[in-house]
């Protein structure tokens, strides 16, 4: 077992994983996960090294699930000693930070500064880094942002055709996000075909209740679908990604407040909302095998929005290594890959259906047709990025 032991919490708008690896070499020794936080359903689970599940007091919020985390390893032995350092995933670092960073009172800041354009979940974020500090004072905490690895891309990229002064004035520009899920998809791209991760040229695929593409150009991205939030592009589980932004004016002077037109495109569309039965992929394969027309309908928009994205990656790109699926859907849906692929024989993609049904989240690997673009399915895994960043800040400060 590696020497450095890391606790790594990763808190989403409604859920929150906290895990112990230790390294090197890299090993999980414990990973939970507490869901529907906010509920009355709110579950913690721990998935390894036992299979535990608890229900959560109603209601129950990020502070809460974290200490009911902790209790856990507790009893079950898995925390004897206070861990080497903490790593946190925050959503939005805005423009500050390029990498990962020890936090401080000042980093902190710089977070609370970015909650307006991260409201789902830059605030379940600083509660993590809070907490942690308040149980372990003594131990270095470390911030890994979603929006590092995108800091790279060029201007052309990140500015929208606004008045320049937005960009100026209050950094209206394009971030991107899922920066250490496309940035492991890389280095494991990298691995897989041999090359070097400065040379890797990719389109990444992240498809999980969140989704987003970004176009990485000799290992650095150059292009990405989110923006300014985690709201455009791709069509996600509950939002809407791309929209006219006029639906915004046509909605107002009809009636609806900026926080109703907000809430919609940010929780009540998307898969969900196309659908009317749910943001879950798997629900809505299943329903569209069995004759739901809106399921399908859902899917399909899904896809195409999918596959427009891919052709428009490629304008960023000088070659294509490999076109890489990851998240949940990216790694579990054969069907997701077969009908966005559909869309794209003109620019050269097709898939080997066999190699297309039996690659997934347990096993990646190759799934394209002889002669095709590259194509391959990655299990992404952000915790592991998250804690080699905190092992090396750590040790190195
Ligand atoms: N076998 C499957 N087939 C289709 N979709 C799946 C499958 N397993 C998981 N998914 C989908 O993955 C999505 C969740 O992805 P995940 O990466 O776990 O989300 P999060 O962004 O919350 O971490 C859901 O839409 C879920 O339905
Ligand atoms: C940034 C983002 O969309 O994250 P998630 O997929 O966890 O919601
Ligand atoms: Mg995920």
């Amino acid at each position: 077992m590696g020497d450095h032991q890391i606790l790594i919490v990763n808190s989403g708008s409604s859920s929150l994983k906290l895990s112990i690896a230790s390294l090197p070499p890299y090993q999980v020794l414990a990973s939970l996960v507490a869901e529907r936080l906010g509920t009355e359903k709110a579950i913690l689970r721990m998935e390894a090294p036992h299979q535990i599940e608890q229900p959560l007091r109603t209601n129950a919020t990020h502070r809460t699930a974290l200490e009911a985390c902790l209790t856990l390893c507790q009893k079950q032995g898995l925390l004897t000693r206070a861990p080497d350092g903490v790593g946190h995933r925050v959503v939005h670092g805005g423009e500050t930070f390029t990498q990962s960073t020890r936090v401080t009172d000042t980093v902190i800041s710089a977070i609370e500064e970015c909650v307006p354009l991260a409201p789902l979940h830059n605030p379940a974020n600083l509660e993590g880094i809070q907490a942690m500090r308040a149980i372990y004072p003594d131990v270095p905490q470390v911030a890994v942002f979603d929006t590092a690895f995108h800091q790279t891309l060029p201007r052309h990229a990140y500015l929208y055709a606004l008045p320049y002064a937005l960009y100026q004035d209050q950094g209206v520009r394009r971030y991107g996000f899922h920066g250490t899920s496309h940035r492991f998809m890389v280095r494991e791209a990298a691995r897989m075909e041999g090359q070097s991760e400065d040379d890797t040229c990719l389109i990444s695929a992240h498809l999980g209740n969140g989704c987003s593409i970004t176009a990485i150009r000799h290992g650095r991205s150059v292009d990405t679908s989110m923006g300014l939030t985690p709201l455009e592009g791709l069509v996600m589980g509950t939002r809407s990604g791309d929209i006219d932004p006029g639906v915004f004016d046509f909605l107002y002077h009809r009636g609806w407040s900026p926080d109703q037109i907000n809430g919609m495109l940010n929780r009540d569309s998307g898969l969900k909302g196309l659908s009317g039965l749910s943001n879950d992929m798997r629900t809505l394969t299943e329903a569209a095998d069995t004759g739901n027309d809106r399921a399908a309908l859902a899917v399909e928009v899904f896809c195409f929005r999918l596959a427009r994205y891919i052709g428009a990656m490629m304008a960023s790109l000088p070659r294509l290594d490999a076109l890489v699926f990851t998240g949940g859907i990216g790694e579990n849906s054969a069907t997701v890959r077969a009908r966005t692929l559909s869309h794209l024989a003109l620019l050269g993609f097709g898939l080997d259906e066999s190699a297309n049904q039996c690659h997934g989240a347990e096993h990646g690997g190759a799934i394209h047709a002889h002669g095709q673009h590259p194509v391959l399915v990655i299990p992404t895994d952000e915790e592991q990025v998250i804690a080699m960043d905190t092992a090396q800040i750590t040790r190195s400060t």
